[in-house]
């Protein structure tokens, strides 16, 4: 690396950087300031509200998402069933563009794969949230119809013995 040139300036960073890591009494307060655009604010609930109610579900997975050394993201899961759920899901608005999102889905989706009773992952989000129904149906989301609480679903079919691959 160049001289004076540091990693947490995110200079020269490639998707393939991309990490999820758990959440630790050292990462939590960067996660739970981690920001969205005031317009953004709808269509996920905020990190610490996520922080606080992944302490006491025990199925759910938070996770951090990692730009090198930078905490750039968040995103929670629940993969207790057959079917995965995707339910919390954010880059932090001064880092969203750069393709953290998509590379931050494909590490969770590998993640996911690798638990061997997963069979398909599911995602909602709200039908005008353009960014997020770009971002899944690219993964392979198939859109099902929104459910009773006005939300899209989307589900993802995970192949057959994908984790002994
Ligand atoms: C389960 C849930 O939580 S659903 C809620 C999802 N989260 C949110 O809406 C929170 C606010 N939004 C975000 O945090 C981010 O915008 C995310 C997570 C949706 C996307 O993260 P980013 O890092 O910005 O995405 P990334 O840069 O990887 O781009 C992914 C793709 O989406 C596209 N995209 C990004 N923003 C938009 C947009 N506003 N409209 C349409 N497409 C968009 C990109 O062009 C890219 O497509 P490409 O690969 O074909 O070029």
């Amino acid at each position: 690396m160049a001289p004076g040139l540091r990693l947490e300036e995110g200079i020269g960073l490639k998707s393939a950087d991309i990490r999820l890591v758990s959440v630790t009494g050292a990462n939590r307060a960067l996660v739970a300031a981690l920001e969205l655009a005031p317009e953004q604010m709808d269509f996920v609930a905020s990190n610490a509200e996520s922080l606080e109610e992944a302490e006491t579900d025990e199925d759910a997975r938070p996770r951090v998402i990692m730009a090198g050394t930078r905490v750039v993201g968040f995103l929670m899961y629940d993969a207790s069933e057959d079917e995965a759920l995707v339910y919390r899901f954010m880059i932090d608005r001064a880092q969203q563009g750069k393709g953290y999102g998509k590379a931050a889905l494909r590490a969770l989706l590998d993640e996911i794969g690798n638990l061997a009773h997963v069979r398909e992952v599911s995602i909602c989000y709200e039908p005008e949230n353009e960014a997020a129904r770009h971002l899944y149906r690219a993964a392979g989301f198939v859109e099902q119809g929104i459910d009773e609480d006005g939300e899209m679903i989307a589900v993802l079919g995970l192949v057959a013995g994908m984790s002994d691959l």
